[in-house]
């Protein structure tokens, strides 16, 4: 027998051995991950990583091609009107009702997931989104950014309980993203589950409790974003130097410290556990005159270089 309901205690979303394959190789190859209820979850990766083929596989855009989708915990092909109704997707490109003016589209949009349009909730969509203005544009003619924020209401507009964000802020400029970042916040904070694809890998750091890195349709990492952080990336000291040194000081070879800069800069990782102070009195008692010091903190960035070979600029071209 079909569910009828969602259940509140299954987790937002379950991906259980999940692959693809179009004409060539597997895209997804058996991923398996789960996002609880509440929580903001980033799905990173470089580009052709697999990430919208997944979405677009939980979206039921896309037809599975192996292993299965649970939103809730209702199967997202057998039940597949429930979970669409439970779930919002903002897509990378996908536009429909192009032709109508903003304030149409979100008139008529929860009616295809056979929800009633409340004007409490549209409103307050437009007003926090910075609609208003724009209600008679239509859609087509939209530039980047109010197209993003059209969407995202879109993907909300009947009240999902997962919502589901395919780089929701590329291309926009940052004052923009901030707020964007915001106004997820805030509705995650009302109890809706997100999952998010971002290129920006300070818009993952900031706004995800737990992060997967993917790439070649594998998963290579999930965990939460701070012991990610500790784990993956080291800490380290930069000392700006007073007089140039030669060589870095025999004395703290075990830390493998480099120095550059003309022989000013000296950088020391700091080991796993170990506090700076402690650095710092081993530094004193070399007699090095030290001009400043700062800590450097690893960040997303240095992690999914390392994992995926790739740089990231930020724009979408990893
Ligand atoms: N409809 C399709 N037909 C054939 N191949 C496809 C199709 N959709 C995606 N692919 C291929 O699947 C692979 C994964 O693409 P996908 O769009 O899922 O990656 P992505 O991680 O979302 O990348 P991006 O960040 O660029 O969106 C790519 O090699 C892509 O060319």
């Amino acid at each position: 027998m079909h569910a009828t309901t969602a259940n509140q205690t299954s987790p937002a979303l379950k991906i259980s051995k999940l692959r693809k394959r179009f004409d060539g190789p597997e895209v997804v190859k058996g991923i398996s991950f789960e996002i609880r209820a509440g929580e903001i979850f980033g799905l990173l990766g470089p580009n052709g990583a697999g990430k919208s083929t997944t979405i677009n596989m939980i979206a039921g855009v896309t037809r599975i091609g192996g292993g299965r989708v649970e939103i809730f915990g209702l199967d997202n092909v057998r039940d597949y009107r429930l979970t669409r109704r439970l779930t919002g997707v903002m897509h990378q490109e996908i536009v429909i009702d192009n032709f109508f003016t903003i304030d149409r589209s979100l008139r008529i949009h929860s009616g295809y997931f056979g929800v009633d349009d409340d004007p409490a909730w549209r409103n307050m969509l437009i007003d926090r989104l910075g609609l208003r203005p724009h209600l008679g544009k239509v859609i087509i003619k939209l530039s980047g950014g109010l197209k993003r924020r059209m969407m995202i209401a879109k993907a909300l507009i009947h009240k999902p309980k997962l919502l589901i964000l395919d780089e929701p802020t590329a291309g926009v400029d940052v004052e923009l993203r901030h707020s964007l970042w915001d106004f997820v916040r805030e509705i995650n904070n009302q109890g809706t589950s997100i999952l998010l694809t971002t290129h920006y890998l300070e818009e993952a750091e900031q706004m995800c409790e737990r992060i997967a890195i993917m790439n070649h349709g594998e998963i290579l990492a999930l965990e939460k974003t701070s012991s990610l952080l500790q784990r993956c990336g080291r800490r380290e000291l930069v000392l700006q130097l007073k007089h140039p040194l030669a060589s870095p000081p025999p004395e703290l070879a075990d830390l493998e410290p480099r120095l550059e800069g003309e022989g000013l800069i000296l950088t020391l990782p700091v080991p796993q556990g170990a506090a700076s102070g402690e650095l710092l009195g081993r530094i004193s008692s070399l007699g090095l005159q030290v001009a400043e010091i700062e800590t450097r903190q690893p960040n997303l960035e240095d992690i999914f270089i390392e994992m995926t070979g790739l740089k990231n600029n930020g724009e979408g071209e990893a």
